[in-house]
């Protein structure tokens, strides 16, 4: 679903990013995981064409992003759902009218009671309560204001979700929910998941396939029985504070 071939980006004299190669099949969920200033967000923010690179391809089903202009890059970001750090809910808008925000944006040749259907059915599927649908972001808890920007992120039905740092600042319990909330959309949507981190607990609870970024290249990739057995001393010495030195 996704492949990156030899991505290479410099920000003035520091390479950020030398020599990419990625492939997420479709379907799996795929954790980038790296320490703080790894590159995970500027590979982010390549896949889904908010940043050119020096040189390399891009390939979203099968579409390579670089060459595109800003007309077919709004196209072809259709493919994504996007889950934010902070769930990034409008605080002023209900529940209900977060959802349906970019159905009203993007669909508009549909009625309200589609608009309603897709709402419900979106929240259903995150196991939210028809209750909720008039509440706004600020009576609700982080966790399910996490499955409400999911709900969001997939309510124009997405091939790709990538999820932003989802459980970076949340507590063990609501991370275990969020990590569920991941799971459930994979299964239920069949979507190709891609979540950028570095909370290698969720990364081992939620990937099919663990890329592991240092220094601006992926050194390791597999699945996180593969990471955990890794000799690399990057990924050992990362996954010590997590593991001990065992
Ligand atoms: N627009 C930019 N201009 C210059 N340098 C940049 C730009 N964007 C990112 N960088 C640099 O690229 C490096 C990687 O940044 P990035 O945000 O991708 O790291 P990260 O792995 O996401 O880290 P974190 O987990 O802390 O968010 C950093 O050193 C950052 O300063």
């Amino acid at each position: 679903m996704i492949q990156i071939v030899d991505l290479h980006k410099t920000f003035g004299a520091h390479k950020v990013l030398t020599g990419i190669n990625l492939t997420i099949p479709e379907g799996a969920t795929c954790v980038i995981l790296g320490g703080s200033g790894s590159g995970k967000t500027v590979l982010m923010k390549h896949m889904i064409g908010l940043l050119k690179p020096d040189s390399g391809q891009v390939l979203v089903d099968g579409e390579d992003l670089v060459p595109l202009g800003d007309r077919e890059l709004e196209q072809a970001r259709r493919k994504f759902g996007m889950v934010f750090q902070a769930a990034a809910l409008f605080d002023s808008m209900t529940v209900f009218e977060n959802v349906a925000f970019p159905l009203r944006e993007h669909r508009k040749e549909l009625s309200e009671e589609q608009v309603r259907e897709r709402v419900r059915s979106k929240l259903d599927l995150m196991g939210m309560p028809t209750s909720v649908e008039g509440k706004f972001p600020s009576d609700l808890s982080g966790g399910m204001r996490k499955r409400v920007g999911l709900a969001r992120a997939v309510v124009l039905e997405p091939k790709i979700v990538l999820y932003d740092e989802p459980t970076t600042g949340l507590d063990p319990i609501t991370t275990d929910y969020v990590d569920e909330m991941i799971l459930a959309a994979q299964a239920k949507l069949k979507v190709t998941s891609v979540v950028i981190s570095h909370d290698i607990s969720s990364a081992f609870n939620v990937a099919d396939y663990i890329a592991f970024l240092s220094k601006g290249l992926i050194v390791e990739f597999g699945p996180p029985e593969q990471l955990r057995a890794s000799e690399h001393p990057a990924v050992k010495l990362f996954l010590q504070t997590w593991f001990g030195n065992i």
